[in-house]
């Protein structure tokens, strides 16, 4: 077990009133959390079953879990919750269906599915940007607590009241499909729990709750929250103003002032510790982030020692800067035995991964791409996770819509639209609707037939689900896939075989998800909400596995390595050009910090001097931030611009040299 210091002893041991532990990365926030989890159950302060701690992602939950049991004795950490935000709104709506107005066997649409759905209501051949610029909006009236009647009556013009209305139509189709989104997940159990019984019932569920990554929480996570305490505020909340990196969707580092004012008693802790990096990558991170205004100072120390230099390389581009990479964790591992799993890169935007793969890929290199979009944005994820859906609720009109026809069957988009406005009169799901004789009657022969063929097969499907075990609907997904020929339909219109792979290894992977999962949850309606929950099966598969690791600033934000390389700081990209053009890079300097403190003991920092971007090649800078870091604990070959010593450079020096010897 390790030894506390007294500024976290007294955190592990605060009880009484509400804590926040405000303090820098590395200095043992999360492990607060674990230990004082422990510390409650085993003194018996709160029973495990009746204390949850919030974790910003789902491998961070994992985790931490792990953490408290191994601390425990056997079984003692059995019940306790440990999860993110929407997973606990999750349960919270679980368990309240008639108080949340929704019917029994409620569904989470992902992202993409609400896209989906926004799309519709806009006029056809709507762009991207304006889907996403909707949902974006329609998220911030959620987030706010607004409900669509006073979205429309605070409209100010005519754009407001067009937004407003797309809202509530919005709205109104995702209770027509008993369905809610993400933001649901946090706005809805906000609003359940101002129901001062449904509140009681909940608070004495929950009497401890702990926050880890509290300074990017949003305006309707903070309210769950403060539902969730009342006045008594029993609570720990972690967190630092310095890495509040999701601005951008929602999240309101001036929570942590609030916590001040919403909660007088409040107690702060600050740590001032780091247990995690060397003394050279400290002062790195702390000469960064010194460029960002700040109330509170945190000097953070540490007595692992100076530590090597960082290094600062350029490169010629993306493809040179890889391969640098990929050759400098190959000779960590075979000349230093330096294990693949010690290691990260890390980039500012998801594009950059692929050159980096392709490197680490020709260098024999076992990696991971941990959360990149590209796993659920694949075809036949997305259509093998609407099959899964109709196979435990045919009734799913968003997945019904999406693979009636794929593979075709004769189900084009007229029979479609036409089951639509049958389905939209009657009121029925179109499962329902397309069962009926008298729609069925309106058809042709053909079509009619068509229809009852992909209605008997979901019946069929879906009895089997209902008789089998949790642990087979992995196996009956599969068989059904098979069934219908989806994947000889899909790859039939692929040209290139690499794809076909692609794909068919996708699917594989979605049934191994699939069936490892069915034997983790006790109802196949959590299964599903469990892969809408969870990031892709990469996600649980791989915790621990001896792997580089790749991934994201933001979504490296919790973790550590002991070797850290930074890929890609340039203008442009971090900053993000974006930051840049409003003026706004202070989020980029957490970002740039967030990254120089994932690492333990070496960090090695990247820029390139051209990048290609949309297929052609441009000229970048080196980051700003490379010229806040301090010169002498920094070795950057061939700094300030100067390329490296040529044949001429060293004839001109063996000329000075003589003239000076002669002078
Ligand atoms: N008292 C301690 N003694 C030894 N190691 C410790 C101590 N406290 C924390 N650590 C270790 O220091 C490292 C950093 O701790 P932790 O991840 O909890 O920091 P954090 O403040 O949550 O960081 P971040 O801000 O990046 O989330 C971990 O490896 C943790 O196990
Ligand atoms: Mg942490």
């Amino acid at each position: 077990m390790i030894q506390l210091n007294p500024q976290q002893k007294a955190a592990v041991t605060h009880l009484g009133s509400p804590l926040l532990v405000l303090a820098g990365a590395g200095s043992g926030k999360t492990r607060v959390i674990t230990e004082k989890i422990a510390w409650l159950i085993d003194r018996g302060h709160y029973p495990p079953d009746r204390i949850a701690a919030i974790t910003f992602t789902n491998k961070a939950a994992r985790e931490m879990k792990t953490r408290v049991s191994k601390r425990l004795k056997r079984g003692r950490a059995e019940g306790l919750t440990v999860c993110t935000f929407h997973s606990l709104g999750w349960r919270i709506l679980r368990e309240e269906p008639e108080a949340s107005g929704r019917r029994k066997g409620l569904s989470i649409l992902d992202q993409h599915t609400a896209a989906d759905l926004v799309r519709e209501l806009l006029p056809a051949g709507a762009k991207n940007d304006m889907v996403y610029a909707v949902q974006a909006g329609i998220g911030r009236y959620k987030d706010a607590g607004i409900e669509p009647e006073a979205a429309l009556a605070r409209a100010e013009d005519d754009n407001d009241a067009r937004a407003a209305r797309l809202y509530r139509e919005y709205c109104d189709r995702l209770s027509a499909l008993n369905a809610v989104d993400f933001d649901d997940l946090i706005a809805l159990p906000a609003k359940l729990l101002s129901d001062p019984v449904v509140r009681t019932r909940w608070r004495r569920r929950l009497a401890y709750l702990l926050v880890d990554e509290y300074q990017d929480t949003s305006a309707a996570q903070y309210r769950l929250l403060q539902q969730l305490v009342g006045d008594l505020g029993a609570f720990t909340a972690v967190g630092d103003d310095d890495q509040s990196i999701y601005g951008w969707r929602g999240a309101r580092p001036e929570n942590l002032s609030l916590l001040a004012a919403d909660f007088p008693n409040l107690a702060v802790v600050k740590l001032e510790q780091n247990y995690r990096s060397t003394g050279k990558i400290l002062q790195a991170a702390n000469a960064v982030i010194a460029g960002n205004p700040h109330e509170l100072e945190k000097k953070l120390w540490s007595e692992l020692g100076p530590g090597d230099q960082l290094t600062v390389m350029t490169y010629a581009d993306e493809a040179d800067e890889a391969e640098g990479i990929a050759r400098d964790i190959l000779g960590a591992h075979h000349g230093s035995r330096v294990a693949w799993g010690e290691c990260a890169v890390l980039y500012r935007s998801n594009f950059q991964a692929r050159a980096l793969e392709q490197q680490l890929r020709e260098h024999g290199i076992p990696y991971l791409v941990s959360g990149g979009p590209s796993w659920f944005d694949a075809r036949e994820i997305r259509d093998g996770l609407s099959y899964l859906r109709l196979l435990v609720n045919p009734q799913d009109n968003p997945a019904f819509l999406r693979v009636a026809n794929a593979p075709r069957r004769g189900l084009g988009s007229s029979a479609m639209a036409r089951l639509g406005s049958y389905a939209d009169a009657t009121g029925k799901s179109l499962f329902d609707a397309a069962l009926d004789p008298l729609f069925q009657a309106e058809l042709g022969a053909n079509t009619a037939r068509a229809f009852r063929v992909f209605t008997n097969l979901l019946i069929e499907f879906n009895d089997r689900v209902e008789r089998c075990e949790l642990s087979d609907i992995g196996p009956v997904f599969a068989e059904l896939m098979d069934h219908v020929d989806y994947l000889e339909w899909l790859t039939g219109q692929d040209d290139e075989p690499k794809k076909a792979d692609r794909r068919r290894r996708n699917l594989d992977d979605l049934t191994g998800w699939i069936t490892r999962l069915g034997s983790d949850v006790d109802s196949a309606q959590e299964l599903l909400a469990r892969v809408s929950l969870v990031a892709g099966p990469d996600d649980d598969r791989n915790d621990g596995a001896d792997l580089v690791r790749l991934m994201t600033l933001h979504a490296a934000k919790g973790l550590e390595f002991p070797r850290v390389w930074l890929a890609g700081c340039e203008e442009g990209l971090l900053p993000h050009q974006k930051s840049i053009d409003e003026g706004q890079i202070e989020e980029e300097r957490r970002l740039m910090y967030v990254g120089i403190t994932r690492a333990g003991r070496r960090l090695v920092i990247s820029h390139c001097r051209a990048r290609r971007r949309q297929r052609e090649s441009r000229e970048c800078q080196p980051s700003r931030f490379l010229d806040e870091l301090p010169p002498e604990i920094v070795d950057w070959p061939g700094r300030a611009g100067k390329e490296k010593p040529t044949a001429d450079d060293a004839k001109a020096n063996i000329a000075a040299l003589k003239a000076l010897l002669e002078g």
